[in-house]
């Protein structure tokens, strides 16, 4: 492509990211040759309009925000650092009255019609983060727009037609919108969100040789004192030293702490949405949204209460709501639906149920470095299965579908890690449901699987069995600490190891070396803990309420398969070792 703009070409090379998820910014950049990535910013349009003195003001605020909140993301999340980030913001402004994306139809009608017959000003709001420098530029530009006379049946065929939903304003002069418009006074583009052409001097001032950069030789004069931006002049630009290294720093690091003292007001809104069946009754409504109200009345809970467990729900991203309407987000049907093929509600039912119990006991778990079952739960618990989860039909259950979900969730990863073809049999120690022995079968043709549990398990796993249900996969009772176990070329201890202490482990593996073949071989799935035991905290978050057992590291486990004669063959994310 030729570029038009040596600007434009200055910036090759360099890792530019545009922190929108407006097609028409992506676009725009694009046609001017701009390469660059596009990663939306989480920043929520939030901030308070009263607290600005103009509505430009609070147009390059909110740019700011959105663009430094990418800028701050991408070297954890992404693991990159980017030199450029570019976030804009859009909006229409009527009588001084700022005008963002309509909510719903009403609002639409509401902001069309506000602007029928009249003048408003459209401002883009633009923010250059220049990442090593820690620089921000900051700049606006406005455009005046005036609207024909519309009626009301014009309106509405045009808010039916859908395009004013993801507008400021409610319009798109690019496209239907255009009919609305009778005149256009300043830079089209600024209108349909970002204002190039300014966009561009900017560059060239940045990208100028050393000591240009402060001097605004080509601001028209009078723009450039951010405290009397003057609403004629085509911008102000703004070099702000974030300084503020440390107070950049310093946001992060409060950030994160904030984060942490709420994770456990998040997660406990994630176990009261799926206990209350909020995710179900969303699915299950016709259109897939309902009210507040028609939520609070199927899951028979307060108004107040539901919708602020709903408006939690949306800024968790848990759900999402359009006007008054909550619907499901793609992650809570993928993972929340309880009847869903991937569903974790089995999950989050135990962690609600039986570990949110055991955590706020964590202080006397620590002091005195016992399970604290007897304090949650009124009873003891030496044996983990026996005492405690099998004990009630209704627990048993609670268990069995929290590690049915989880093997559900991991079990295609687990069974495919390894090249398996050249062994006949399996037998999945410890499988509860046969979750994980199904995704064995369906992954190996030529593997037949037993899956081995308590008969207290087996007896209930009926209950779990898929309807296309392999008959490849079979299952066993008995005690895989006193009973002698079922022949195998390969031996599965999925999330088995860690439950339980070094001595048991040893009895275990030992039973397995002697139940073995030369050559068979054992696959171990776990959380390994890094070797200096600093994370990953996943693993190390579960060992708190463990009750005999110990989180280990994949030389740990190493080591303790090695003293019973298996070698490790391969020892990635999950170490399958062989016998020889
Ligand atoms: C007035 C007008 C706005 N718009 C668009 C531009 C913006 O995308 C949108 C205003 O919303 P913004 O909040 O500025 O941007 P966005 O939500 O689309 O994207 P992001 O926040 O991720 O950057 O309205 C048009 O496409 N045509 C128009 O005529």
């Amino acid at each position: 492509m030729v570029l038009m703009n040596p600007v434009i070409s200055k910036l090759t090379g360099k890792l530019v990211v545009l922190a929108s998820a407006s097609p028409r910014r992506l676009e725009i950049l694009t046609n001017v040759g701009l390469r660059f990535e596009v990663v939306p910013s989480w920043f929520k349009e939030t901030l308070d309009k009263r607290l600005f003195k103009t509505p430009h003001e609070y147009a390059v605020e909110t740019a700011k925000q959105k663009a430094l909140e990418v800028a701050k993301r991408m070297p954890f999340k992404h693991l990159k650092t980017p030199d450029i980030v570019i976030g804009a913001d859009t909006v229409v402004v009527m009588d001084g009255l700022i005008l963002e994306k309509p909510v719903d139809k009403q609002d639409a009608y509401r902001m069309l019609s506000r602007l029928s017959g009249k003048e408003h000003s459209v401002f883009t709001g633009v923010a250059i983060i220049l990442c090593h420098e820690k620089e921000v530029i900051d700049f606006y530009e406005e455009t005046k727009v005036k609207f024909a006379d519309l009626s009301d049946d014009l309106l509405w065929e045009y808010i039916n037609s859908g395009e004013p939903m993801d507008k400021a304003g409610g319009y798109g002069i690019q496209a239907l919108g255009g009919m609305l418009v009778e005149y256009v006074h300043g830079d089209f583009l600024n209108v349909v969100g970002f204002p190039l052409n300014q966009f561009c001097k900017k560059l060239g001032l940045i990208f100028s040789p050393p000591g240009s950069l402060t001097h605004n030789s080509d601001e028209p004069q009078g723009t450039s004192d951010p405290a009397a931006p003057d609403l004629t002049s085509r911008g102000t630009m703004q070099m702000q030293n974030v300084r503020e290294n440390e107070t950049e720093d310093g946001k992060e690091k409060l950030s994160k702490m904030i984060e942490l003292m709420d994770g456990f007001k998040a997660s406990k809104v994630l176990f009261t949405a799926s206990k209350l069946h909020v995710f179900d009754v969303l699915r299950s409504s016709k259109t897939g949204e309902l009210q507040a109200e028609d939520v609070a009345q199927e899951i028979k809970a307060s108004m107040k209460g539901t919708e602020r467990l709903l408006e939690a729900c949306v800024s968790l991203g848990l759900l999402q709501r359009t006007g008054k309407e909550y619907a499901n987000t793609a992650m809570s049907r993928h993972f929340l639906l309880s009847d869903g093929p991937l569903s974790l509600q089995g999950y989050i039912q135990h962690c609600n149920e039986l570990v949110w119990p055991l955590f706020t006991h964590l202080e006397t778990a620590v002091r005195e470095g016992t399970n604290q079952h007897e304090k949650a739960f009124g009873k003891s618990s030496d044996n983990l299965f026996q005492d405690a989860y099998y004990s009630r039909h209704e627990v048993k259950l609670r268990f069995m579908k929290a590690m049915h979900s989880i093997a559900k969730v991991s079990g295609r990863d687990v069974a495919t890690a390894f090249d398996l073809s050249k062994y006949k049999t399996a037998c999945d120690l410890g499988g509860c449901t046969g979750a994980m022995a199904y995704e064995f079968a369906k992954a190996h043709p030529g593997l037949s699987v037993t899956m081995f549990d308590l008969p207290e398990v087996i007896e209930m796993s009926g209950h779990f069995r898929p309807h296309d249900a392999d008959d490849r996969v079979s299952f066993v009772a008995g005690d895989f600490f006193k009973d002698e176990l079922p022949k195998a070329d390969v031996y599965i201890l999925a999330r088995i190891l860690h439950d339980w202490s070094d001595e048991k482990v040893h009895i275990l593996l030992s039973k397995i070396a002697k139940a073995c073949n030369p050559g068979c071989c054992v696959l171990v799935s776990e959380i390994f803990l890094d070797e200096d035991r600093k994370g990953p905290s996943r693993g190390l978050l579960q060992a708190l309420s463990m009750t005999e057992g110990r989180q280990r590291s994949a030389s740990e486990y190493s080591l303790l398969l090695k003293s019973h004669g298996f070698t490790t063959a391969q020892n990635q994310t999950l170490a399958p070792t062989t016998r020889h």
